[in-house]
Order: structure tokens, then C-alpha cells, then sequence
């Protein structure tokens, strides 16, 4: 996927003709390896190798706009109106931002009214524009300290048009939209709408989603305090399987359509001796299948532990007809229902190490939603409260359609057109699954896998 600079270009709504409160700050700075000076900008790629690919100057090379505050800015303080929403799936550090925004936005710029929209963009329609919540500083002085969001969240479609319609009947001029892969396509389809109708509203995105399955940011927020949670429940099997005759332990966890949350958790974990993931297939059955290979584990080391992205082996329903354990369908954003792999593997394992004469102790957590409602650790705290300042400040600065985003340790701002261009899976042929590969001895592949599809390499 070759990208150019043109594509990483951030759409401004106009020229910057105020003040900023920080323009004395920066009056003098320079960039540094610690700072990106207003009008540098940051490299998409990071090796010589990609660099020289290009053939290029530096300064025509793809690289994004970097985040921080501007001495002009685009909007009148005085006269903003800010709205805030959250959508889609719970995730730690939600609350960190909402505070963030609001303390940046009241305390260093002054403005005056900052609406929360409930319960996600159905919080955006006209039945329910009215329920909006005003914030300020003393509202959401602690709120960091709990998990999930306290304006609420949801799944499911909105009209663009009657969204902002609330937009322009409630005057806001800046809108912060705190979504995953779904909410920054609804801040797009918003943001289409607002142009389509010539309005002078800013929409940012602030990335968010414990699968880290967004591209162009190093890890979306909240992505560390959930792993970090789930490692508890990665230890909790080890504990009881280690214990007990041909022991088996399944943890479950996210993971709709990428792997991270199960990758790290059993590497910080360092328990596992399998690890399952939806980009790469496996087949249960044959000399070289996952079954045979767990049979093997057991009897050579008295048990085994297994951990399971709840979106790998997706295939085995489809092409094997087995059972859809919770059936097909999409949830009200679209997203497609999967069957249940950790109830599929503890029946096939059972069923197969009971046939081989190894009688399986089994031991199965799906900890579900208790990963993703923990507040977020010290470093999702950082993280988002610096997210939120980088939002804050290229709005004020006029920019729009684009998310604030860390990548490679660099605040940037990644148009929409990106953020929503691809996926961000763990590549079965980089680093991070090799770590997965040292760390619990597995085969690389379980087994022939027909039409293996390779996940896409190149830009997360
Ligand atoms: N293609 C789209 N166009 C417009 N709106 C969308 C689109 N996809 C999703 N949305 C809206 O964005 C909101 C959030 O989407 P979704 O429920 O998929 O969660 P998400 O933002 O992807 O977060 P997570 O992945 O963490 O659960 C929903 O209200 C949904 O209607
Ligand atoms: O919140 P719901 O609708 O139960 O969806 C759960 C999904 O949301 C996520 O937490 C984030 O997309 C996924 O990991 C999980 O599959
Ligand atoms: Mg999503």
C-alpha cells in the first residue's frame, strides 16, 4: 500500500486568525527529537529501506501533520461550542479523555459550553438531542478513576443529516467524535454531511478501541490496561491446569478481527503454550492439526494451556458445518457475530484427549467484558489525557476530518480517508508473532489450511 503525501494531508477549515494561548510558548521552539515544530512534519516511515523506496526528498516523502497547540488558531474561544460523544464498544481510558477535553477546552482556552451527547450517536438524533449533558471542569474531575464512559455508548445507524441537524440546533462548532473503526466512519460520514452543507463545524476523531485494530497509531488507547487484565485470567488457567490430571486451560478473550489482545496478554502472561488468533487459520483434525499437537503437549507435560482470540478459527464453523455456537447475523453496527471458538475448542479437546485415553481436567474462562471495563492503567492515563490535548488543539486550530493519533511516539493527525482505509491486524510474518512463536514453542501452522488468506502486509 503506497502512500503519498497528498493523502496524509489534513482538511482545514480555514485560515488561523486568533491568537492561541500558547503562542508566547511557542514562540521559540524548534523541533527536537522530543518536539515537532509547528509546520515540520512527521515521516510515515521509519527505515531506510521504505524511505528510499520512494525516491524522494524528505520533504515530498508521505508524513503526517504533527499534533500539538499553534500560536494562531481557527476558532474564536469566546464564541465555541464543543460537543463530545463516545461510541461503540467499552474501552479503559473513555472517562481519561472526556476530562481531558473538557480541562483543555475550559481551562486553557476558555471556552465556555462543552455538550456530552449520550449513549453514542443515537445521542445525535432528534429524539434524543435534548438529552445532551453540559461538562465542565468540576464535572468530571474524578471520572478518570472509573471505567466505561459517563456520557454512555451504543452501536447502531444514525442519519447523517438529522445528526447534524442536532449539530447546528444545539451551535456546535467543534465536535470530537471517541469511536473505533465504526465511529471514525460515522465521524466521516458526519463530516461528508457538514461539508455537503457548507457548515463551519470541526470534527475530530480520538481513536478508540481495545482491539488496537486501528491503522496509523502505534496502539489505540486503552489497548494496554485491557491486556494487562486479561493477563490475570491467562494466569488464573495456568494455575488451575498445571494443577490438575492432563489439565487443560482455554482463556477467551476480545478480539473481533485482530489478535493483539490475545499476542500481548500471553506475553506478558508467559504461560501459554498456545496461542490462537483470527489472521491465522488452523485446522483441528490430521497428524499436523491442533488436536494431535495438544494431545502430544498433554501427555509430554501433563497439561496444557490455550489461550483464544474470540475471532479466530472462524473458518472451522463455515467450512467444517459445525454448529454456529451463537449463530451469524451483525450487531446493530454492521459487525458480523461470530461463533463461539472457545466453546468449540473445549468440546473438540474434551471429546479428542477422552478418545486417546487422557481423561482432560478442563478448565474454561471467557472473562468477556470484564477486560474491557477496568479503568485505564497509569500509561492509558498518560496516553489519553494527551490525546485529548492533541484533539483539542487542532480543532481549535480549524483542522477537521482527522484523528489525533501517536505514531512512532510522534502526535500526528491522520485524515479520516486513512484512519478508516484498512485494518490493523498482527502480521502472521512480523515481529510481534514471531515473539508469540519463541514464547510457547507452537508450530507455526497447525496443520493444511486450504486458501490460507494471507493478512495484508504493508501500513497497519
Ligand atoms: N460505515 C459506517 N457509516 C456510518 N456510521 C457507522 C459506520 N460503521 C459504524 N458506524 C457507527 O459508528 C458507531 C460505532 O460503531 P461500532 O458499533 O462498530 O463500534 P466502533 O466505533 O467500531 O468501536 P469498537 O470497535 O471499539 O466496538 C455506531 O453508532 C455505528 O452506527
Ligand atoms: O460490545 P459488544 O456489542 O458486546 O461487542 C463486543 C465487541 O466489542 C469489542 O470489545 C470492541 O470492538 C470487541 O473486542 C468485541 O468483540
Ligand atoms: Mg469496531
Amino acid at each position: 500500500m503506497t502512500l503519498h503525501l497528498d493523502s496524509l494531508r489534513v482538511r482545514r477549515l480555514g485560515e488561523c486568525r486568533y491568537d492561541s494561548p500558547f503562542s508566547e510558548m511557542l514562540s521559540t521552539k524548534q523541533t527536537s527529537p522530543h518536539y515537532v515544530a509547528e509546520g515540520d512534519r512527521v515521516l510515515l516511515e521509519d527505515t531506510v529501506s521504505m524511505l528510499a523506496e520512494h525516491s524522494l526528498p524528505s520533504v515530498q516523502a508521505p508524513s503526517f501533520e504533527a499534533a500539538g497547540p499553534r500560536r494562531k488558531i481557527y476558532f474564536d474561544p469566546a464564541r465555541v461550542t464543543a460537543g463530545i460523544v463516545t461510541c461503540g464498544g467499552l474501552c479503559p481510558g473513555l472517562n481519561n479523555v472526556i476530562r481531558g477535553l473538557v480541562q483543555e477546552l475550559a481551562v486553557h482556552y476558555q471556552v465556555k459550553r462543552i455538550l456530552g451527547f449520550r449513549n453514542g450517536l443515537q445521542g445525535l438524533t432528534a429524539e434524543n438531542r435534548d438529552t445532551a449533558v453540559e461538562l465542565t471542569p468540576e464535572r468530571v474531575r474524578e471520572i478518570h478513576n472509573v471505567g466505561g464512559t459517563i456520557l454512555g455508548s451504543s452501536r447502531g445507524g444514525q442519519d447523517a443529516d438529522e445528526m447534524v441537524d442536532t449539530l447546528v440546533m444545539r451551535g456546535i462548532d467543534i465536535m470530537f467524535v471517541i469511536g473505533g473503526d465504526g465511529g471514525m466512519r460515522a465521524a466521516t460520514f458526519l463530516s461528508e454531511a457538514i461539508r455537503a452543507r457548507g457548515l463551519d463545524i470541526a470534527v475530530i476523531g480520538v481513536p478508540k478501541t481495545i482491539d488496537n485494530d486501528l491503522p496509523f497509531t502505534d496502539q489505540s488507547f486503552g489497548f494496554q490496561s485491557a491486556f494487562a487484565r486479561a493477563t490475570d485470567f491467562i494466569s488464573a488457567v495456568a494455575v488451575e491446569a498445571s494443577a490438575s490430571p492432563n489439565g487443560v486451560g482455554i482463556v477467551k478473550l476480545m478480539g473481533r478481527h485482530s489478535g493483539f489482545i490475545a499476542s500481548y496478554a500471553a506475553l506478558a502472561a508467559n504461560a501459554a503454550d498456545i496461542v490462537l488468533i483470527p489472521e491465522v487459520p488452523f485446522a483441528l483434525d490430521g497428524p499436523d492439526g491442533l488436536l494431535a499437537h495438544i494431545e502430544n503437549h498433554v501427555r509430554a507435560k501433563g497439561f496444557v494451556v490455550i489461550v483464544v482470540a474470540e475471532g479466530a478459527g472462524q473458518d472451522l464453523f463455515d467450512r467444517h458445518g459445525l454448529p454456529q455456537l451463537n449463530g451469524r447475523g451483525t450487531d446493530a453496527s454492521g459487525n458480523l457475530k461470530l461463533g463461539n471458538i472457545g466453546e468449540l475448542l473445549k468440546e473438540s479437546i474434551s471429546a479428542h484427549l477422552t478418545a486417546a485415553g487422557l481423561a482432560p481436567t478442563m478448565r474454561y474462562i471467557d472473562p468477556s467484558y470484564a477486560v474491557r471495563s477496568v479503568a485505564a492503567n497509569a500509561y492509558d492515563s498518560v496516553y489519553c489525557l494527551r490525546l485529548a490535548h492533541a484533539a483539542v488543539h487542532a480543532a481549535m486550530a480549524g483542522r477537521t476530518e482527522a484523528a489525533v493519533a501517536r505514531w512512532r511516539r510522534r502526535f500526528v493527525h491522520v485524515p479520516f480517508s486513512l484512519m478508516t482505509s484498512r485494518r490493523n491486524q498482527v502480521d502472521p510474518d512480523g515481529d510481534l508473532w514471531m515473539s508469540v512463536l519463541e514464547t510457547t514453542c507452537q508450530p507455526a501452522e497447525f496443520g493444511w489450511v486450504p486458501d490460507r488468506e494471507r493478512v495484508p502486509t504493508g501500513f497497519c
